[in-house]
């Protein structure tokens, strides 16, 4: 579980978040939505470690990051997959390559254990076959799989997506979002997923948090946003078409 409490971050003295406060829980797949610019990627940065909010505290599990040694520190951030936007894989290295790259820079296991660790994940992501091919020779679904299987080989507690769906098409997109909502489930990891997609709200929202001008402007499941008569919530759903005609169809019922 991940708490942020009354965060604010500035740059060159414009307030960025101003206050915000949430909680993430294990095991669920805990989105940040809201309009560009309302300051989705500046508290994703700051739960990474990339941004140091002036107030406010972000704790891992009750750990309370800001008061912790460098090396607790560190701890915490081996204990981190990021899936980045756009999967940032290495063109000239294989897919098993890619996948086994955190375990050999960050562990001493063996090329061996590393060996199993590449094939378990990959099996679950359902590229089993693909270790010898180059990003360049598989789809972009593929490739977000890879990446997916990168930032899970060390096993970790928190799995953070910038934008997982960027560059999908819609039906690859939602295997996608499923894929990360299974595995959340299976390992019991806290996932905060960056998205603009509103397909991803109704498929995976299972807690979302609604920033809108660095505030926390709702907070809700994937049903729950369906009812809401959040005039904030209502008119960033109402700027979806598609979303619009759903919210209608539900509260029609
Ligand atoms: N390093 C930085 N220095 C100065 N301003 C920044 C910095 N990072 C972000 N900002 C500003 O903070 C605001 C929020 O940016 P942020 O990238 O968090 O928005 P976002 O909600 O992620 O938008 P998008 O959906 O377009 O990615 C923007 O006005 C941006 O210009």
């Amino acid at each position: 579980m991940i708490e942020i409490k009354n965060i604010e971050k500035s740059f060159g003295g414009v307030k960025i978040l101003k206050g915000v406060s949430s909680v993430f829980e294990a095991g669920k797949t805990n989105l940040i939505i809201g309009q560009s610019g309302s300051g989705k990627t500046v508290l994703l940065k700051s739960l990474l470690g990339i941004h140091t909010p002036e107030v406010g505290t972000i704790s891992f599990d009750g750990r309370i990051y800001s008061d912790l040694s460098a090396d607790e520190k560190r701890e915490i951030r081996t204990e981190i997959g990021m899936l980045f936007q756009g999967s940032a894989l290495f063109d000239s290295m294989t897919v098993a390559e890619n996948v086994g790259f955190p375990l050999k820079m960050f562990t001493n296991d063996s090329n061996s254990k590393i060996q199993d660790r590449v094939d378990f994940v990959l099996k679950r992501v359902n590229l089993v076959g693909a270790h010898k091919k180059l990003p360049s020779e598989i789809s972009g679904g593929m490739q977000k799989r890879v990446a997916i299987a990168r930032a899970i080989v060390n096993n970790p507690k928190y799995l953070f997506c910038d934008e997982p769906n960027s560059g999908l098409d819609p039906n690859t997109a939602i295997l996608i979002d499923n894929l990360i909502k299974e595995i959340t489930e299976e390992y019991n990891i806290t996932t905060v997923v960056n998205t603009h997609d509103m397909n991803s709200v109704m498929e995976i929202g299972d807690n979302i948090l609604f920033l809108k001008n660095g505030v926390k402007a709702w907070q809700g499941n994937k049903e729950e946003i369906f009812l809401t008569e959040n005039e904030a919530i209502v008119e960033f759903v109402y700027s979806s078409n598609l979303f619009k005609k759903v919210r209608e169809a539900y509260l029609k019922g």
